[in-house]
């Protein structure tokens, strides 16, 4: 698992720390990671130009160490100093040590920043508030404009570290290396897209962090919190999912829910709906129905909405399984027919996967909103859904209703997953995992791992289809088979 901790608690947990610790100590094994990352993107160190961002912080003096250790190693190393009556003393003085120069004229720091081979951005970390200020703005997009490889200080400054949000100006990085564990803003976006490769060092605050906040899961824990089947497995102990999705005018999205659904290891798929010819003509294995979800039989999760459209039969759909006592995913159209009050009183988990559209519109904002505070949204949908919230998108997270766990973040989506049709594919495959019997948080955070993990697999361009036919690669590719 990889953590995301905010920065109350990374703070308190440099307090605790360095109180063990000679002064001074967490901000060289910072500076010796980052000189280490540097020297690897500047290849040979010796003779190359290396720039400073030197904000008024620790962040600033992180860098200006880091510096030194290159400018001892022979590279020609200027600190540009946003606020030079503040700069952080003893990295000053250790770089001007070494041999690096300082320049503040703003001419002068812009035509250093075009001419580096590598920029340490050392202009905010977790102290940071608000966008750039203009001169750090200035420098942020020359950097952005130059050749040099940019790395980033802990954060790329600009970015709110707790919420991932970019309230303005930025640095665009194409490393980040981050001392201690992960701070939100580099695994949510928009912030998290600013940071390029990330590198964790350990600076040795581990044991003093508290609980995180966020949480992202790897390999390993995906592993372990699929189903097996096992010996005495049959289809009913599997979990039989329904599929209550498509229309008349959209059968496509019956089909692609039943897709990904049936390659998420469901013992049966049942359909309940009018695209049940379509569905049938691909998957003949399905149990089909055209009535409504009454009509269905018995399931263990049934998942709603995609493609339904927006008539009569369609709330009708979705209110029957509302009214079960199995999980219900939600997503698409049937995100369209939510009451809270309903949702709030089921008694079985219910998930709701929404994009940032859908999800403005329940929250009665715009999308842009949602997109610019992906984590505060997915949050307070949770909350007042009394729901399990998928949100979609490029760094896709997953809350629950409690807000009392980690928010979990996946990481492992391509661009190429921006395909018409990719999310009913992502509803089945969560569908699946729900009626297996994985709690909500799992299933829903599991089924977002392999579905990128899936559009990773099948490479480049792809369709909706493909990437359900990927998902058992990526099934046996998570389990290390
Ligand atoms: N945690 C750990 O274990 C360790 C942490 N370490 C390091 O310490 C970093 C945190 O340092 P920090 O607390 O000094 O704050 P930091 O990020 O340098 O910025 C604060 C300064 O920036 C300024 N400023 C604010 N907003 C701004 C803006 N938008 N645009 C421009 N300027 C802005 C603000 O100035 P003011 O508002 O007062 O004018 C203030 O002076 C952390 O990220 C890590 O790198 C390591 O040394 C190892 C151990
Ligand atoms: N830039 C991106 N990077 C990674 N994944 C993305 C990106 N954009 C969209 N996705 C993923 O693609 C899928 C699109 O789903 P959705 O928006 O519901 O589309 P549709 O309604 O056409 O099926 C979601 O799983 C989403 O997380
Ligand atoms: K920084």
């Amino acid at each position: 698992m990889r953590y995301g901790h905010d920065v109350a608690n990374v703070r308190a947990a440099e307090q605790a720390t360095m109180a063990r610790l000679p002064g001074g100590l967490l901000m060289q094994r910072a500076a010796a990671a980052l000189a280490a990352t540097g020297a690897e993107a500047l290849g040979r160190v010796y003779g190359t130009r290396v720039v400073v961002l030197t904000g008024s912080g620790a962040n600033g003096g992180d860098a200006l160490f880091a510096a030194a250790r290159l400018a001892r190693r022979g590279a020609g190393v200027t600190a540009v100093l946003i606020t030079p009556d503040r700069a952080h003393r003893e990295g000053l003085a250790a770089l001007l040590a070494a041999g690096g120069r300082t320049v503040t004229a703003p001419d002068a720091s812009l035509r250093a920043v075009a001419s580096a081979d590598l920029v340490l951005d050392g202009i905010t970390g977790i102290g940071g508030t608000g966008g750039l200020r203009p001169a750090a703005e200035s420098l942020a997009e020359a950097a952005r404009t130059s050749d040099a490889a940019v790395l980033a200080v802990d954060l790329p400054s600009g970015v709110d570290a707790d919420t991932g949000e970019v309230p303005g100006a930025a640095v665009r990085a194409d490393v980040t290396v981050t001392f201690g564990t992960y701070k939100p803003a580099l695994l949510v976006d928009p912030a998290a897209e600013l940071a390029g490769a990330l590198r964790l060092v350990d600076i040795g605050i581990g044991p003093d962090l508290g609980a995180p906040v966020l949480e992202a899961l790897q390999h390993a824990d995906v592993a372990a919190l699929l189903p097996r089947p096992g010996g005495e497995s049959d289809k009913y102990r599997r979990g039989v999912v329904g599929v209550a999705a498509g229309s008349a005018r959209y059968p496509g999205a019956a089909v692609l829910a039943v897709s990904g659904a049936l390659r998420a290891g469901a013992g049966a798929v049942r359909y309940a709906g009018p695209g049940g010819e379509a569905v049938l003509a691909r998957h003949p294995e399905v149990l089909v129905t055209a009535g409504s979800p009454h009509a269905a039989g018995r399931v263990q999760a049934w998942v709603v909405g995609p493609g339904l459209g927006d008539g009569a039969d369609a709330r009708t759909t979705v209110s029957e399984a509302l009214a079960t006592d199995v999980p219900v995913l939600v997503d698409a159209d049937g995100l369209r027919m939510l009451d809270p009050r309903t949702v709030r009183a089921r008694t079985a988990p219910t998930v709701l996967t929404p994009h940032a559209g859908e999800a403005a519109a329940l929250l009665g904002r715009v999308r842009e909103d949602v997109e610019a505070h992906r984590l505060d949204s997915v949050r307070e949908l949770a909350a007042r859904f009394g729901a399990t919230v998928l949100l979609k998108g490029s760094t896709t997270l997953v809350a629950d209703p409690s807000g009392e766990t980690p928010v979990r973040v996946n990481a492992t989506g391509t661009a190429w997953l921006a395909t018409a049709g990719s999310g009913d594919v992502l509803s089945g495959l969560c569908g699946s995992l729900l009626a297996a019997g994985l709690a909500p948080r799992d299933a829903a955070s599991c089924a977002a791992y392999l579905h990128g993990l899936a559009a990773r697999l099948a490479q480049g361009p792809l369709s909706a289809m493909d990437v359900a036919e990927a998902v058992p690669a990526a099934w046996r590719n998570a389990m290390g088979a």
